[in-house]
C-alpha cells in the first residue's frame, strides 16, 4: 500500500535555561509545519519568511533526516514531496535545527506506518544534535531533564506550571549554534562544575516542586553564558537586573543571541520586563523583538493529510501564534 500524505506540527525550544548546559530544554509555543509525502521527483517548498538561504534541493535537511529514518527502517523512498512553513526564527536560539530534526524525523516515520518508536526517534535526534536538550523539548513537550552521553540519551519531562511565561528578547542578528560552541572552554574548574551541578540540581528541583521563588537564585551559570557574553552585547545586563523587572529568572536562550526571562503571568510585570529588555539590548546597539511565549505542553504532532483532514496551510491558517 502506499503511504498517506503526512503532516507534522513541531514546537520550538529554549534549551538550557542558564545552569542546565546541554540538559534542560523547554517547548515553546512557536512553531514548525512540515508536510511530506512520496513523489516521483524530489520538491520541495518553502512558505513564511523564516526560511530564507534554506536549500530545496536534496542537501535539505528535513530531506536528508527523512532518508535516515528510511534507511532505519528498512524501507526506500528516495523521492519525496515536502513543504514546509516555520515561524521559528532561524539561528536565534530558539531551536530551529532541533525542531527541523525531530519534525522531519516524525512525518518521515509517521508517512511509512511508525515503525520507529518514539526512544529510537529520540536517540537517532539526540545523536545528530549532539544535545538531548532542545530535541528532547520538541519530542515530548513540556520542560524536559535530559542527558546523552555520546551513546544513549535519557530524560524525565516535567509539567510547567499553568502560569508561566516566557518573554523573549530575539536580536536581529544570527549566531550559528556552531560558533556559540567555539568559543567555549575545553576544560572548566572544579569550582565552576560544581556551581553548576547545585544551581542546575536545585532549578530542576524548583520546577518540579513549584518552588518558583527559587528560580532567580537557581537560574545562574558559569559554564557556558560568562564565555558567550563577547557575542551577544547587552545580555550580560539583562541577566544581572531582569529579576528586578518581574522576571522571576533570567538566561541566554540555548547558544543565543535571544534571551529569555521567565515570567509569572500573575504578576502583572510584562510590560515593564518588556521595556527593560528592549531598553537593555537598545542601550548595547542591538535591535531585538520581543514575543511573549508559553510553554507547550505536547511535542510533535503528526496526522494523515485525507480528504476532510488539515491540510500544512490549512494548519498554519488556523494555528499561528498571534503575539502582541
Ligand atoms: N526547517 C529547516 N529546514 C532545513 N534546515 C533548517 C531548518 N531549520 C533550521 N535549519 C538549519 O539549522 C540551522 C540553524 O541551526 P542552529 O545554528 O543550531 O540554530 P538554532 O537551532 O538555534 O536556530 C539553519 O541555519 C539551517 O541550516
Ligand atoms: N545546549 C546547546 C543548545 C543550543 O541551542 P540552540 O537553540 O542555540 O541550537 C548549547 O548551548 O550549545
Amino acid at each position: 500500500m502506499n503511504p498517506t500524505k503526512v503532516c507534522a506540527k513541531v514546537p520550538a525550544s529554549t534549551a538550557n535555561l542558564g545552569p542546565g548546559f546541554d540538559s534542560l530544554g523547554m517547548a515553546l509555543n512557536l512553531y514548525s509545519w512540515i508536510e511530506m509525502d512520496v513523489a516521483e521527483k524530489t520538491v520541495i517548498h518553502l512558505h513564511g519568511g523564516e526560511m530564507q538561504g534554506i536549500p530545496t534541493d536534496k542537501s535539505n535537511l528535513i530531506y536528508k533526516v527523512a532518508q535516515d529514518v528510511f534507511r532505519r527502517a528498512g524501507v526506500s523512498y528516495p523521492e519525496l514531496e515536502i513543504s514546509m512553513h516555520s515561524e521559528i526564527p532561524l539561528t536565534r536560539g530558539l531551536g530551529s535545527s532541533a525542531s527541523a530534526i525531530v519534525g522531519a524525523m516524525a512525518a518521515a516515520n509517521a508517512l511509512i506506518g511508525s515503525p520507529l518508536s518514539d526512544d529510537e526517534l529520540f536517540q537517532m535526534a539526540a545523536a545528530m544534535e549532539k544535545h538531548p536538550d532542545n530535541v528532547g523539548a520538541s519530542l515530548f513537550g513540556g520542560l524536559i531533564v535530559s542527558y546523552w552521553d555520546g551513546e544513549r540519551a535519557e530524560y524525565i519531562r516535567i509539567e510547567p506550571e499553568e502560569s508561566l511565561e516566557i518573554m523573549v528578547a530575539i536580536p536581529r542578528f544570527q549566531l550559528a549554534t556552531e560558533k556559540a560552541r567555539n568559543v567555549l572552554p575545553k576544560e572548566l574548574s572544579m569550582g565552576d562544575a560544581v556551581f553548576n551541578i547545585g544551581h542546575s540540581s536545585l532549578l530542576v528541583a524548583a520546577f518540579a516542586t513549584g518552588r518558583y521563588d527559587m528560580i532567580a537564585k537557581a537560574m545562574k551559570d558559569a559554564v557556558h553564558q560568562p564565555y558567550r557574553a563577547a557575542l551577544i552585547p547587552g545580555m550580560e545586563r539583562i541577566l544581572g537586573e531582569a529579576t528586578d523587572h518581574g522576571a522571576l529568572g533570567a538566561a541566554l536562550s540555548g547558544a543565543g543571541p535571544t534571551v529569555l526571562a521567565l515570567v509569572d503571568s500573575k504578576a502583572g510585570k510584562q510590560q515593564e520586563l518588556e521595556s527593560f529588555l528592549l531598553e537593555a539590548f537598545r542601550s548595547a546597539q542591538v535591535e531585538a523583538d520581543i514575543r511573549l511565549l508559553k510553554p507547550c505542553r505536547s511535542g510533535v504532532q503528526c496526522w494523515n493529510v485525507t480528504p476532510g483532514n488539515r491540510t500544512l496551510i490549512e494548519s498554519i491558517q488556523g494555528e499561528t501564534v498571534q503575539n502582541p
